[in-house]
């Protein structure tokens, strides 16, 4: 039985991370990387598929959780009938990619709690019960490449592929327990001290959320926006600054439906909102590390350059479903890897090449490749912005001529002339205008509906578009401009469930999978920058408090909210969600905020206390 996903934190240290549930049970964890097997996929099925519980005996015990303040470490607080202990739970920072850690410290607060730990290996994805040793420390466990070893003072007991512990914890007595990952054709490691290697890692944690710059006269915003860049930095594959879009693959976006994605991948889409949300909030090294990733990653033949990559850049990322595995709450199939690698967004480029502009202005340190690289990108856009394409929700229907891509291509010439015009960069400046303003043309006649006073999801259609919220923020027109004003009134009328923005509407739109979805959280987000840019801050801010309404009790969003069942769906938690509250917040607390610097091309304000 699945538990609402609303029941989970996430821990990790930039090279994977894991999903902890309220009850003590780690049910999602890829080792070595984000994109590798899990060994524990008992969210997407049951415990049988692997986890790691470690609770107290008595069923009947209250839980709460936080993060200590400024940190990715865990705490969850048992109390029972006989006492109160914590389990805190996190992963220590490591520089070695393949050697990767769990550590799980029970502390007694009060009296004695009698704990049992259950932990269930199930390598490649929750099908392959490794081999299993005593060792004088804990255990071993193998399983073709992959070997973990458990650490624990505590007796284990082996039973039905199954390691179980009983202890009992008093007040002051701490308990630790550490998994520590590595390939099985290598030596071991070990965590040399628990409660030290936590001290650091909070240390860490806490030095780096310190150098958020949020205006402290909001402290609920200000926590709201350090949760988020958090976990926007969990998602982050250090050794190469790829961020994935979420930890975990095939979350549904409606319960029951097959609309399962795998989400452990780096998307263009999400650059040039990141790169906002990261110089802004002050996170310069992230910010150039994101975009040496990108550069990395789109580097080659223009034709070739993909809509995501693998967290190295990698490009083969074919989709599978996973039989075994019965999906969260019954959703099937379970995929990994992404069809949509094979797709063409043309947004990307518009993504991108915005992306690389807001660096410059930003002053990151001007890389002469990255101007080769718009050069050449756009030389092959100019030949191929008017095809029909899959558009930036990816559907897997029809292509069609997506008004959201065509928009994205007018930003990509328009930060080309804005570069030689800023920068005095060289290039073919007058025909890049030419094709900004016959690409401004194109969209005004035929992505504009004047029957619905709406601009529209495709050329010749009538459906709506939640994307079409960036139009102003872009800087294509002004928000004033009554075809903006236009669309947000019919984006209002028709996406909106319970004050939530669906991306589009599934009712009118086949986008190729079928069944329904919740709302997308990002564009929600949108509506209140939207909001912002028209001066209506009162909606903007109310739409804001009720999207952090929604965020689970640790402050966590998934990609999608179910506005009837009043959940959570889809990956979780997501950067693209994420990335929308952070420059949301910005927006409102500065009138120069994101989405003013996006629309007039200047550079984010780079950390300066607000
Ligand atoms: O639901 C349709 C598509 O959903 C996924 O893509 C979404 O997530 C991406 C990452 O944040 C985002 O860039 C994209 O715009 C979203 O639609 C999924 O990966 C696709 O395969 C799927 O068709």
């Amino acid at each position: 039985m699945s538990k609402p996903i609303e029941d989970y934190g996430i821990i990790g240290n930039m090279i994977s991370a894991a999903l902890v549930s309220r009850d003590g049970s780690i049910d999602w964890l890829c080792l070595p990387r984000f994109d590798s097997a899990a060994c524990f996929a008992a969210l997407l099925g049951d415990p049988k598929h692997g986890r790691w519980l470690l609770a107290p005996e008595d069923p009947a015990c209250r839980i709460s959780r936080r993060y200590v303040p400024g940190t990715a470490v865990l705490e969850t607080r048992f109390e029972t009938a006989t006492g109160v202990c914590t389990l805190t739970d996190f992963m220590p920072l490591t520089h070695d990619e393949e050697k990767v850690d769990v550590v799980r410290i029970v502390r007694g607060v009060s009296g004695e709690v009698s704990m049992s730990m259950e932990l269930i290996l199930r390598f490649n994805y929750g099908q392959a019960a490794p081999w299993v040793r005593r060792r004088d420390y804990g255990l071993s466990a193998v399983a073709g490449p992959d070997a973990v070893e458990l650490h624990t003072a505590i007796a284990l007991v082996g039973r039905e592929m199954t390691t179980t512990a009983r202890f009992t914890v008093r007040k002051n007595e701490e308990v630790p327990f550490t998994l520590s990952y590595h390939r099985s054709h290598k030596m071991p490691h070990f965590v040399p001290d628990s409660s030290e290697t936590m001290a650091r890692t909070i240390s860490w944690w806490q030095e780096w959320s310190k150098r958020c710059h949020f205006d402290i006269k909001h402290p609920i915003w200000r926590d709201a926006v350090i949760r988020s860049l958090i976990t926007l930095k969990l998602l982050t594959f250090g050794p190469t600054g790829g961020i994935v879009a979420a930890p975990t693959t095939s979350l549904p976006e409606t319960i029951g439906g097959s609309r399962n994605w795998d989400y452990r991948y780096c998307w263009l889409r999400d650059s040039a909102l990141t790169l906002y949300a990261l110089l802004n909030a002050g996170y310069r090294e992230e910010a150039e590390a994101w975009r040496q990733w990108l550069l990395r990653a789109a580097a080659g033949h223009p034709e070739q350059l993909r809509i995501m990559y693998g967290i190295a850049g990698e490009r083969w990322l074919p989709e599978n479903e996973i039989t075994w595995l019965p999906g969260y709450e019954e959703s099937s199939p379970v995929r990994i890897g992404n069809e949509a690698v094979d797709q063409i967004q043309l947004d990307v480029y518009g993504e991108l090449i915005e992306t690389l502009y807001t660096a410059r202005e930003a002053e990151l340190a001007p890389l002469a490749e990255a101007w080769r690289l718009v050069g050449v990108l756009l030389d092959h856009l100019a030949t191929i912005w008017r095809k029909p394409d899959n558009g930036i929700w990816e559907v897997r229907g029809e292509p069609r001529a997506f008004t959201h891509s065509r928009l994205m291509c007018w930003v990509a010439f328009d930060r080309a002339v804005k570069s030689v015009e800023h920068f005095g960069l060289d290039g073919p400046v007058d025909r890049w205008r030419e094709l900004r303003d016959t690409i401004h043309a194109d969209i005004c006649e035929n992505g504009f509906n004047p029957n619905r006073n709406s601009f529209t999801q495709y050329y010749g259609g009538k459906a709506l578009d939640a994307s079409l919220l960036l139009i102003p923020q872009v800087g294509f027109l002004p928000a004033d401009d009554p075809r903006v004003i236009g669309t947000i009134t019919a984006i209002e009328q028709d996406l909106v469930r319970n004050g939530f923005v669906l991306r589009y509407s599934t009712d009118q739109v086949d986008d190729g999978v079928g069944g329904e979805e919740g709302a997308f959280l990002a564009c929600s987000f949108w509506l209140a920058d939207a909001y912002v840019m028209l001066g209506r801050i009162d909606d903007a801010s109310k739409l804001f408090e009720s999207l952090l309404a929604i965020r689970n009790d640790l402050g966590l969003l998934a990609e999608e909210y179910d506005p009837i069942g009043r959940r959570l769906v889809g990956n979780f938690p997501q950067g693209f969600s994420h990335i929308g509250l952070i420059n949301t917040a910005f927006n409102l607390i500065d009138a120069t905020g994101p989405a003013q610097q996006r629309s007039k091309r200047v550079a984010p304000t780079d950390g300066k206390t607000r």
